[in-house]
């Protein structure tokens, strides 16, 4: 570092991050996640490489688990394999960090490290920092439930500015059962260029920080779209038309983050082709923002970790009429199991983007209702004996499978529990396994009995019709007809 000693940021220099108020988890053996990569001696590059299991899903390989052994290229955190950096002073925003080497697309640069602390833990201190003047904020969210903080013990990551045209951006990692959070490259970086990412939804800083970035797209302040920019109740400045309310950027989740629309269920007649709901008590999302709850009936939560704190706000579930068991099940089908590539947490929800929406709660949902079929019913328009016991026996199949999956939900109860007091525990991979495939058995359930009611529908169908000319009787079997008809049409 070219620096003069006197000039030096005062902070203590940590490879790892440090655990202040838990302790670091201990990854039981059964929880490791093992590649299946090739150790290759004459083609080194093959060690785990972009095509490694672990890799595509943003998991480190654990030293000594790796078949590719001491060549594992996928252990750049626990190595710090870091790119090469340089500390400069920059103007106006005390010091930057600057590429110190041609850094590729996609590239790790380094890790952020700090104290690990609990999300209360890191606003009090954010209180704390901001009422003694401290001018810098260095605390940045790692997931709903915790945060790291820099401001102490760090490493250069601390440094690094940020920018609403970023040309870094965070990801986060699971090393050895923890989440990391790095800084990778969002483009080629030119040796000498000033590193940056974008501070928003990330960062415990206040709102009252002006951005100093330069870019056209500049949102004018650091961490305009953060909790704390939306939450502040700062007096602006007078005469400064940059802190004019109409040009303070409204935020809106949605614009920014995939989402997931959580369906209602419903008790709709079957004839309901589709509801139209502008109820806004209707509308539930989950999306990976970091705002907690924004507008009645919108739900809000960052990743698979946020679902237990999710599933804390009874009070919203109870108002859309869902079970909690109901928003664990669809949130854990419908998770990615990686990270994105915007640094949101692993496991986020498939779902789209929705850029150009209106603010939540305003939009209009069209939801399909869900058709209820009731097997005892068809059962009475099946005339074959074999037809109706083989629509029972799936019948049986299904509920055993529902059943199954409501005990599993109780085995999983606890560990809900222990994430709403915040003493988490992760769910166990092996029970995660076991509600998946329970999940998936009634699933597959649902899907036999359905299909086994269309098949001897339709058979029923077609031996009636073809008998009924034979004998005659058209007329008399037409209302039958289009009765089984109408299911089929289900
Ligand atoms: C994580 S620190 C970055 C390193 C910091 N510049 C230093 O000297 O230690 C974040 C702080 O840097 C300053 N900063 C970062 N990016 C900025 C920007 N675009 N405009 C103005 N200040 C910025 C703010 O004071 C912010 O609280």
């Amino acid at each position: 570092m070219d620096l003069h000693a006197e000039e030096r940021p005062h902070y203590i220099h940590i490879d790892q991050n440090e655990f202040t108020y838990r302790k670091q988890k201990k990854q039981k053996e059964e929880d490791i996640a093992v590649c299946v990569c090739r150790l290759d001696l004459t083609n080194l590059d093959n060690s785990c490489g972009e095509r490694c299991l672990n890799v595509l899903t943003s998991t480190e390989c654990t030293p000594g688990y790796c078949p590719c052994d001491v060549y594992c290229r996928n252990q750049k955190f626990q190595r710090c394999g870091y790119s090469k950096t340089k500390l400069v002073k920059t103007e106006g925003r005390g010091w930057g960090l600057i590429a110190d080497e041609n850094i590729k697309t996609g590239q790790f640069i380094i890790e952020y490290c700090g104290e690990v602390i609990s999300s209360k833990e890191a606003w009090r201190r954010f209180l704390t920092y901001e009422s003694q003047g401290l001018k810098d904020a260095y605390i940045m969210t790692l997931d709903a439930h915790e945060a790291i903080d820099a401001t102490k013990k760090g490493n250069l990551a601390r440094f690094i500015n940020h920018s609403c045209q970023p040309n870094c951006e965070t990801r986060k990692w699971n090393v050895q059962g923890e989440v990391r959070l790095g800084i990778f490259a969002k483009q080629d970086i030119h040796t000498g260029t000033e590193l940056a990412y974008n501070y928003n939804f990330e960062w415990y800083g206040g709102a009252k920080v002006r951005c100093l970035c330069g870019a056209a797209s500049c949102s004018g302040f650091l961490g305009a779209k953060s909790r704390a920019f939306m939450e502040d109740t700062y007096l602006w400045e007078d005469n400064d038309d940059r802190y004019a309310v109409e040009k303070v950027p409204l935020y809106d989740s949605a614009e920014d983050e995939p989402s997931l629309k959580l369906l209602k269920y419903t008790n709709s007649t079957a004839r309901d082709e589709t509801a139209n709901v502008t109820n806004e008590q209707s509308d539930m999302e989950l999306s990976t923002g970091t705002t907690p709850l924004s507008g009645s009936g919108t739900f809000v939560a960052k990743s698979m970790d946020s679902v237990p704190e999710a599933l804390s706000k009874s009070e919203t579930i109870q108002e859309m009429g869902l079970e909690a068991k109901d928003i664990l099940h669809i949130s854990m089908l419908s998770r990615r199991p990686c990270f994105d590539a915007t640094g949101n947490v692993q496991h986020t929800p498939g779902g789209t983007s929705m850029n150009g929406s209106k603010p939540l709660g305003c939009r209009k949902v069209k939801i399909p209702a869900e058709k209820q079929v009731d097997p005892k019913l068809v059962i009475q328009m099946l005339s074959s004996k074999e037809a109706q016991q083989e629509v029972l026996m799936y019948e049986d199949i299904k509920l055993d499978a529902a059943s199954e999956l409501d005990s599993l939900y109780n085995e999983i109860r606890p560990v809900i529990e222990a994430h709403e007091r915040q003493t988490q525990e992760n769910l166990p991979t092996s029970l995660a396994e076991k509600w998946i495939e329970a999940s998936c058995a009634k699933y597959k359930a649902e899907f036999d009995l359905y299909g086994s009611i269309i098949k001897n529908l339709i058979c029923n169908l077609k031996s009636r019709s073809s008998e009924s000319k034979l004998i005659g009787t058209d007329d008399m079997d037409a209302d039958h007809n289009s009765e089984v008809l109408t299911y089929l049409t289900y």
